[in-house]
Parts: structure tokens; C-alpha cells; sequence
């Protein structure tokens, strides 16, 4: 691998780790991550409720506090990073990216679906307008062909995107398939390509490894794997490897172990690990935000959670559905009671 590299790292466990503590930041717990992060040399910080702007909410979860207080205290507390937002057109709204702009949020991380680029053209625009970097996040994307993906990101370069990025939503990508990707990206798009990983096949690393050897510019990382699911690729750990291969991240080692141990690590309800239910996500190439949504169904309808996971799979529900993990675990429940009573 060429060494001299630059790759440019966000660090989203003050957004995606907020699935994984069912969106139960506080202003304090954000303001001291993000502090500590930038003091670390971290240069993009993302904060927003897991679902993006506007995701609290019974769907997708109640936030604990407004994210529009945790952005600002994020703001505050940094001298050099910038801050990001997520925004689902659809969940998010432009007033929601207007209101994130003027709290001080430098980055705008616009998703969708991977084969629905389309809808993301005013939010684009908008935070373009506003001043801010943008990116097109291109969620499940091992849910569409090179092919098919090679033309969304297309399009999201053609709305404006500075960065567009390959979004490993279920951690279901092989390094081959990741790799195949990010190699046509780099050879058909003129901006920068990014890579977000989630480790529920315990692959985010080697996936990652993979978008770098092809040649992604950015790439995205949670402190501690404080992400959905069995988390991304473990920010420490990817600068600590990066370093080793003489890939510049500009990012401290020693601070990031020390922020992962003392700040992030008592955040967490329980260590990040790849239980049976995340394995299944990736398995299934299910949403990684499924994950306790779905274990929340399974308790309440009596059935196992990694069931009502392969048949969100096989149905190819996306982000957004959440309301049929609730149909799928009572239908399953249907069934049990059924066999039992015959
Ligand atoms: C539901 C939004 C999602 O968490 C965005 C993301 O990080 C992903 O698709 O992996
Ligand atoms: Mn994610």
C-alpha cells in the first residue's frame, strides 16, 4: 500500500453511537467527547440524534436531549473540528439543516437509501448555500450492484456532493465487494469517495483497509465503537493501524486511547461486542439501527430476535421501516401460537 497517504477521518460515535444508548446523550457527555476529540486532532465530529435531524421520535427513538443543544454544545467545546450533521430528507428537514448551520455545523451529511439518491438534490443545494461541506451517504449499500451504485453516486456528485460516500449500513459488505466498489467510484467520480463501516461480521476493519487500498479519501470511525449494531471501525484502532502503514490521519494516538477508556467507555450501558443479534445484521443485511428495536419486539411478542432479523432481511426492508419490525415480530408470534395449538 502507497504510504505518504492522507485519509481524512470523521469519528460518528456522537451520532450512530447514539442508537446504540438509545439516544440518551447528554449536553455535558457531548460537550467533553467533542472537546476531548478535537484536542486529539479529530477533524470532523458528527452529532446528531442516530436517524439524523429531526429523529426524535417514537419511530425512531425519543432523544433524551434536543440534538439542536447537543450540536451547540458540541460547537462550543471545539477549536478546530468541524461539526457534522446527518440528515434524512424525509426525517430532516431544510428548517432543521437551517437551524444546524447557524448553531455553527460546518458539515452536512445528506443519506438516503442507496438506490434513492434522487431525493437528495434540495438538501444538497441548501447546505451548499448555507456555507457547508457536503457529502451524499449512500446507506445499504450492499443492497445495490457496483453498477447500480456507480449511478446514484452519480447523481449525489451531480447535486453537488464534495465527498460521496459508500455507507455499509448492516455491516454486511465482504472486503472483495468493498473493494469493488470504492474502485469504481474512484474511477468514474471526480470527488472524493468515503467509506462508513459497521462491524456486526466483524469485517469493518478489513473492509475499511480495503475502500483505503482503492484509494477513499475519507473514512469514518466510532471511538470505542460506540456505533449501531456491533459499532464501525473502531476509531483508535484504525489510527493506531493507519500509523503503522504510514497513512497520515493527523490524529493522536495516546489522546484517542485515553478518550476511549475514560469518556466513552462509561457511556456505554455495555461493552461493544458482536452478539448474536448483530452477527445477524450482518448476516441478514439488516439496518444496524434495527438492532434493539428488534430485541425490543422479541421480549414483547415472546419470539427470538435474530428471526424477526432474517425476515426483515429476506423482505429487504430499509431504513425508515421500522414500524414493520414490530409487524414481523407479531406475525412470528402468530405463527409460534399457532403450531403450539395444534
Ligand atoms: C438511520 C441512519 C443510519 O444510522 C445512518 C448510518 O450511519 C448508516 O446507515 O450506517
Ligand atoms: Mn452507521
Amino acid at each position: 500500500m502507497e504510504t505518504n497517504k492522507k485519509v481524512t477521518i470523521t469519528e460518528v460515535a456522537l451520532r450512530d453511537g447514539s442508537h446504540a444508548i438509545r439516544h440518551q446523550y447528554t449536553t455535558e457527555q457531548v460537550a467533553s467527547v467533542a472537546g476531548a476529540l478535537d484536542k486529539a486532532g479529530v477533524p470532523y465530529i458528527e452529532v446528531s440524534h442516530g436517524d439524523g435531524l429531526g429523529g426524535s421520535s417514537l419511530q425512531y427513538g425519543l432523544s433524551k436531549t434536543n440534538e439542536m443543544e447537543l450540536i451547540e454544545a458540541a460547537v462550543s467545546a471545539v477549536d478546530q473540528a468541524k461539526i457534522a450533521v446527518l440528515l434524512i430528507p424525509g426525517i430532516g428537514t431544510v428548517s432543521d439543516l437551517n437551524e444546524a448551520a447557524s448553531l455553527g455545523a460546518k458539515m452536512a451529511r445528506v443519506a438516503t437509501h442507496v438506490t434513492e439518491a434522487d431525493v437528495a438534490p434540495q438538501h444538497i443545494s441548501r447546505a451548499k448555500e448555507l456555507g457547508m461541506e457536503t457529502v451524499g451517504f449512500l446507506m445499504m449499500s450492499h443492497m445495490a450492484s457496483p453498477e447500480k451504485l456507480t449511478e446514484q453516486a452519480k447523481l449525489m456528485e451531480s447535486y453537488g456532493a464534495d465527498t460521496v460516500y459508500i455507507v455499509d449500513s448492516a455491516g454486511a459488505l465482504l472486503p472483495h465487494e468493498t473493494a469493488e466498489r470504492i474502485r469504481r467510484l474512484k474511477s468514474e467520480l471526480s470527488v472524493n469517495i468515503g467509506f462508513h463501516a459497521h462491524n456486526n461480521l466483524s469485517l469493518a476493519m478489513a473492509n475499511t483497509l480495503a475502500a483505503i487500498q482503492e484509494g477513499a479519501d475519507r473514512i469514518d470511525g466510532s471511538i470505542r465503537c460506540l456505533g449501531a449494531g456491533a459499532g464501525n471501525t473502531q476509531t483508535e484502532v484504525l489510527v493506531a493501524v493507519l500509523e503503522r502503514m504510514g497513512i497520515q490521519t493527523g490524529i493522536d494516538l495516546y489522546k484517542m486511547m485515553d478518550i476511549a477508556e475514560d469518556l466513552v467507555a462509561p457511556i456505554l450501558e455495555k461493552p461493544q461486542e458482536i452478539t448474536k443479534g448483530s452477527l445477524v445484521l450482518g448476516y441478514a443485511g439488516v439496518y444496524s439501527s434495527f438492532l434493539l428495536h428488534s430485541e425490543r419486539a422479541a421480549q414483547q411478542f415472546g419470539v427470538d430476535s435474530r428471526d424477526i432479523l432474517i425476515e426483515l432481511g429476506k423482505q429487504k426492508v430499509v431504513g425508515g421501516q421500522e414500524d414493520m419490525i414490530f409487524d414481523v415480530a407479531a406475525e412470528l408470534a402468530k405463527q409460534k401460537n399457532s403450531l403450539i395449538a395444534k
